[in-house]
């Protein structure tokens, strides 16, 4: 099973568009794609649990059903950095039950796991585990996801520089136009991403407003 981290240059940098984009793009060419969202704060009570709205976004774009919990194990009601929620529940955020979720998912018959992180790269989960932690562990290949605002050329290249360190491979990078008015000169930093990250987007997503409800596999090119 190919498993892909779906990161980003920040919260709000449109991972979740790019995630569910991608999880199109896979299932068009073929693949059966699970997701997850391992950690989410942000979440709110339905059915009698909590859910998150990337979990389910994910879920609804995925081609193999699987159950919540197995989606999204770690959930926090206030949208705040995660592990701030898990302490004020006494949660730990256990990497080997990430690990053990994950092993099941290569059970369901799944070929590409792709997995949305929380935040940007050095997202903190305890006082002493990271989220690179995880992505090593599970050898995923990570796609950096660029929210076009001024500001995202310091932060692709602090996050490619730490993806790299963390022995990680960053297998392509999603850039994605985040509000309605495209940021200043945008086609010129563009450029200057593709020259600092020293390959082409797999994907520049214009803003859609309803992209949930859109089909956007069309504007993804091979990744390897
Ligand atoms: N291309 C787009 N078109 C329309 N809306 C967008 C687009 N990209 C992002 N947005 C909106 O911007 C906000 C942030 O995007 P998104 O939720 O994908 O960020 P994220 O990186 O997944 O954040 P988080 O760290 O909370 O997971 C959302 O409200 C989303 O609907
Ligand atoms: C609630 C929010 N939308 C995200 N899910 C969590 C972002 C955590 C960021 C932590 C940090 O780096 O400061
Ligand atoms: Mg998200």
């Amino acid at each position: 099973m190919d498993i892909y981290f779906i990161t980003g240059t920040d919260t709000d940098a449109g991972k979740t568009v790019a995630a569910c984009g991608f999880v199109q793009y896979l299932v068009n060419s073929g693949r059966k794609v699970a997701v997850m969202k391992p950690v989410a704060s942000g979440c709110e009570m339905l059915d009698g649990q909590l859910k998150n709205s990337d979990a389910l976004a994910l879920m609804k774009v995925a081609n193999i059903k699987q159950p919540y919990q197995q989606v999204n194990p770690y959930t926090f009601e206030p949208a705040i950095a995660p592990h701030i929620a898990a302490a004020e529940k006494a949660v730990e955020i256990n990497i080997n039950r990430l690990q053990k979720t994950v092993d099941e998912i290569r059970q369901i018959g799944a070929d590409v796991l792709v997995i949305e992180g929380a935040g940007g790269w050095q997202l903190p989960l305890s006082n002493t585990f990271f989220m690179p932690e995880l992505v090593e562990q599970l050898s995923a290949k990570v796609i950096l996801t660029v929210g076009l605002k001024l500001g995202c050329l310091n932060h692709a290249l602090l996050s490619a520089q730490s993806i790299q360190a963390s022995g990680c491979e960053l297998a392509g990078w999603i850039a994605v136009q985040t509000d309605e008015t495209p940021m200043p000169r945008q086609k010129e930093n563009l450029e200057t991403l593709i020259s600092i990250l020293k390959s082409e987007p797999i994907a520049t997503l214009p803003y859609m407003p309803g992209w949930q409800s859109q089909n956007f596999a069309g504007k993804f090119s091979l990744v390897h």
